[in-house]
């Protein structure tokens, strides 16, 4: 029979399940990593929260490990890619504490508007400081959040019972569902001016590091209120330090930090900063929910091989998988690849398309449609997925179409992404060299020939002489080394775009000089 180990604290619910399945199941919670390294090697399933840090080493220390079980929805504490290569399932509870959380972010701006917190401490302190608590009533007040998927769709919907008026900025959110939320769609320079309050509920990515920074409160609205419930480093606390300070910002709430646990940080200092330790999902009705969840999801897995809410796990039978694998690898890549340069150009995506050309055309084309889907919207979507992308795409009313022709064209096997947004379409296509290697062939109907690097730069610029080696001096100036160059054109002197692969990730100042290039149209720098 499997054995799993629970590290962090979990409702008694999830040893119940495990047990009443058949499973051995041990609680060792606060073990330090070397502690857990020394154990793991018994286990098949690891039950986590946010404490217990699944790392590379971890995973290494773990031959018998199959899967890694998140009763919650941040799965930043687990190293993904080290899972998925030791063949380690991560799954998570997406929606079990959504409703709590979305609840203590409302909570946290109460506390703001009224300050709560100071307020109560004075009194028990004797002070009885009535004149010293002047607060802001929330109704008529602007709302402005970033990010409104499952938390901040719910957020939404209870500020708008509150009377707020409500702006969301989020690229996923389509016109019809913010009807539906009854919230007004924004860029986010806009959500800066007019928001009073201003709450955060995206992942922590790339794209959302410090979206909060100190040019964005520059652009706020005197005695604007922040609340952060997501993830710490989506605020920059050194400059939300220095708006605080300055009364730009009336107030903070923060349940999450740049650094947890977080014990001693400067922001504790200030009284018009409401702290929480990372309680967003701390009810006891979340918490059972997870648990549960979690318990079911990897009794499943080990007992049946089912599969729900994994983040990295490919559903598709064991007899088909030799020959499907390699082309999930390539539409997953041709996915991230749109997807970023969506992120980077924050488009909404409206239309998906995406066509099987030559011997793909003979598989089931299902998982790796929701491969490519799960591709486009990794850097958007926490945890989306193979299992789940399919259903967040249609959450956010993007259209998605496949066509399957058996004819052969240039290449006898081919997979084309086509992404509309309302101002743009943009086209991406690979094929598999060696049956088993994901190849780029075609960027905005542009031939062109690269494997997908690690680390590499996509530039479109105008086809005219200068280009190439203006762009090669500023990256040998800058000591950064091109792994691989490839360049395609549309027609003489027409557009022209340049993928390069680089040796390591492209600095942003670089970055900037390459964009400031003559004849540069756009550079984008891309991870895969
Ligand atoms: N404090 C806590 O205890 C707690 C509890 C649960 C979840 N969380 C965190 O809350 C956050 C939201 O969770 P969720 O379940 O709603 O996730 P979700 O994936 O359902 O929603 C995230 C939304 O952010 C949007 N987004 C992505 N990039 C964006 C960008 N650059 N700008 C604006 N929006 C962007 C996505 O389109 C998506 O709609 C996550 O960071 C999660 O880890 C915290
Ligand atoms: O991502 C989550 O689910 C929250 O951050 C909750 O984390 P916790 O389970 O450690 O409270």
């Amino acid at each position: 029979m499997p054995k799993v180990l629970i590290s962090d604290k979990l409702s008694a619910a999830a040893i119940e399940i495990f047990r009443s399945r058949g499973i051995e199941t041990d609680v060792k919670t606060g073990l330090s990593p070397a502690e857990l390294r020394a154990i793991i090697g018994d286990y098949d399933g690891l039950a986590i929260r946010s404490a217990t840090k699944v790392t590379k080493e971890l995973l290494e220390a773990a031959p018998n490990l199959k899967v890694v079980g998140r009763a919650g929805i941040g799965v930043d504490n687990v190293d993904i890619k080290a899972a998925t290569s030791h063949g380690v399932v991560v799954m998570n509870t997406p929606f079990g504490n959504a409703i709590t959380t979305a609840e203590h972010a409302i909570a946290m701006m109460f506390a703001l508007a009224r300050q709560l917190p100071e307020a109560s401490a004075s009194t028990r302190a004797g002070k009885w400081e009535k004149n010293r608590f002047m607060g802001v009533e929330l109704t008529a007040k602007t709302l402005g959040i970033i990010g409104c998927g499952n938390i901040g769709s719910i957020v939404a919907d209870r500020a708008v019972g509150l009377k707020m008026k409500v702006l969301a900025y989020d690229p996923f959110l389509s016109e019809k569902r913010a009807v539906e939320l009854g919230v007004e769609k924004a860029e986010l320079p806009e959500l800066f001016a007019r928001a009073d309050f201003i709450t955060l509920h995206t992942p922590l990515v790339e794209g959302t590091r410090n979206i909060i920074n100190a040019a964005a409160i520059a652009t706020m609205k005197p005695g604007v209120r922040i609340i952060n419930c997501a993830r710490g480093g989506l605020v920059d606390e050194a400059a939300l330090l220095e708006g605080l300070q300055s009364g730009k910002v009336a107030g903070a709430a923060l349940d999450v930090f740049e650094v947890e646990p977080a014990t001693e940080n400067p922001l504790f200092a200030l009284e018009n900063v409401v702290c929480t330790p990372h309680l967003g999902a701390a009810t006891a009705e979340a918490q059972e929910n997870v648990a549960l969840q979690v318990a079911e999801q990897m009794s499943d897995y080990l007992l049946t091989g089912a599969v729900a809410n994994a983040i990295n796990v490919p559903a598709i039978s064991a007899e088909d998988a030799p020959r499907v694998r390699p082309y999930m690898e390539l539409a997953r890549r041709l996915g991230e690849f749109a997807g970023q340069l969506t992120q980077a150009r924050d488009g909404v995506i409206t239309h998906v398309t995406i066509e099987y050309e030559g011997a793909v055309s003979q598989l089931n084309h299902k998982p790796l449609t929701a491969a490519a889907l799960a591709g486009l919207m990794a850097p958007m979507i926490t945890g989306a997925n193979m299992v789940n992308a399919p259903v967040l795409a249609r959450e956010r009313g993007i259209e998605v179409a496949e066509t399957v022709h058996d004819r052969v064209s240039e290449y006898q096997t081919l997979i084309r992404l086509t992404i509309a947004t309302k101002t743009n379409t943009r086209s991406v296509a690979g094929t598999l060299f060696a049956g088993s290697r994901p190849r780029l062939v075609e960027i905005k109907g542009i031939p062109v020939e690269a494997d997908f690097g690690r680390h590499m730069l996509y530039v479109t610029n105008q086809d005219k002489p200068g280009f190439i080696g203006r762009f090669g001096a500023t990256l040998s100036d800058a000591g950064i080394n091109i792994a691989t160059f490839h360049l395609g054109r549309a027609a003489a002197g027409g557009d022209a775009i340049c993928l390069v692969s680089l040796d390591e990730p492209m600095p942003e100042a670089v970055l900037d000089v390459v964009r400031a290039l003559p004849l540069v149209v756009q550079a984008t720098s891309l991870t895969f």
